[in-house]
């Protein structure tokens, strides 16, 4: 008897089923704002100029394909850790911080869950409502529970920052509190610096541990410095605390799977052993992660000419979003005349935009419109071009017909 017969058939990722379904459209009308990759106003893929010549350079230099550590390049956890924390910051500098080259974003998350279901078996992680989708997955499957705490407000499409608040601080103590850096996804709605104080304020109040997700740095305002703000405010708090890193937006190297899993401790030797612990989990997860990726972030980073070159081109990405978000706004201000506000689309940040759209009117975006976007009312800005604004905001107010 066939032992996969009983398989069934698993349900379309939410995010990345859009794309599939976008490319089955043949209407050349169709728009993809449902996946957070950034297009140029072409709306084609963008390969920085900075990782063309890193992998120039890498060619050049003729390396070899040798296994890595499981801990990852040496020269990558370095930069990634400085760029996180900044080079001059007392945790680099004491050595309190355990840094393990991730596979990309999602693979860094999956491997400090399984950390903390490992050595944290009955703390939970509170998660943000709503939050990027995978969360949800990748905590059910590390076998970490989760629950969720307040975070949009619908009646102001904003933060409810009260209900925040109030749902961490009713937590057990002890959670692991999952916080977006900078460009919350899907929302795009960050706290201001006096509510990351605060928010900052029930976390030690609760023992609870920051565990910052940062898929954004340097991509959501054009500053890595300023895309940090929200960690190096909790380290400087004194927090022990973990921090996932993703270079697939800021770095565009979204197939090349680099990011990296920080864990700032109390002490370099509390650091030493956590970083013993996340290598003996990565050991059989996958073994050792690629090279490629590793090596452009550290040749970019590690080129001061080419590092400020990757700076122009992340406030050149940056900014034709923004250029998008504002031609966005003026046309549904001048076209819709129910009287509605949309300054929301001016003041979310990063490349989404929470529409409030119900799933119906997303629906009807797609099969009237052949605009793809994600279930939840998401549109990602960054698959927008100037020219295209005009006929996304005919199809948003159409949608409210
Ligand atoms: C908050 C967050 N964390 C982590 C990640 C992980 O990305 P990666 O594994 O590519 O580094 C992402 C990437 N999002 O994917 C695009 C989308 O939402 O359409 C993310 O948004």
């Amino acid at each position: 008897v066939s032992r996969f017969e009983g398989v069934t058939m698993a349900p379309p990722d939410p995010i990345l089923g859009v794309s599939e379904a976008f490319r089955a459209d043949t209407n050349d009308l169709k728009l993809n704002l449902g996946v957070g990759a950034y297009r140029t106003e072409e709306l084609q893929p963008y390969v920085l100029n900075v990782v063309k010549k890193a992998e120039k350079l890498m060619l050049e230099r003729g390396e070899n394909k040798e296994y890595l550590p499981i801990e990852g390049l040496a020269a990558f956890n370095k930069v990634t850790a400085e760029l996180l924390f900044g080079a001059d910051n007392s945790v680099i500098q004491e050595g309190r911080v355990a840094t393990i080259q991730g596979l990309s974003g999602t693979g860094s998350l999956r491997l400090a869950a399984a950390f903390i279901h490992r050595y944290f078996p009955d703390a939970k992680a509170l998660i943000s409502s709503p939050t990027w989708g995978n969360h949800k997955n990748i905590f059910n499957d590390a076998r970490v529970p989760w629950s969720e705490y307040r975070y949009y407000d619908p009646r102001t499409v904003g933060l409810d920052f009260d209900g925040m608040v109030a749902d961490i601080k009713a937590a057990p103590d002890g959670s692991f509190v999952l916080l977006h850096g900078c460009a919350h996804n899907p929302t795009g709605i960050d706290p201001t610096p006096e509510q990351w104080e605060k928010i900052a304020d029930v976390i030690q109040e609760k023992n609870h541990i920051p565990f910052f997700d940062v898929a954004y740095q340097g991509f959501a305002s054009g500053s890595l410095d300023a895309d940090a703000y929200s960690v190096r405010l909790f380290v400087r708090r004194g927090f022990e605390l973990l921090v996932a890193q993703s270079y697939s937006k800021n770095l565009g190297l979204y197939a090349e799977r680099i990011g990296a899993i920080n864990v700032v401790c109390s002490s370099s030797d509390a650091g030493t052993r956590v970083k013993s612990q996340l290598k003996r989990l990565a050991r059989p997860m996958y073994s050792n992660p690629p090279v490629h990726g590793a090596r452009i972030v550290a040749n970019v980073v590690g080129d001061p000419n080419l590092f400020n070159e990757w700076k122009q081109e992340m406030e050149l990405m940056a900014g034709r979003i923004k250029n998008v978000r504002q031609r966005l706004y003026e046309n549904l201000s001048e076209k819709d005349k129910s009287g509605k506000d949309w300054s929301f689309v001016l003041k979310q940040i990063g490349m989404f935009s929470y529409t409030g759209l119900h799933k119906a009117q997303s629906d009807h975006m797609t099969d009237k419109w052949h605009i793809y976007m994600t279930k939840d009312g998401r549109i990602s800005l960054a698959g927008l071009s100037l020219s295209k604004c005009e006929y996304l905001a005919d199809a948003i107010i159409d949608s409210f017909h």
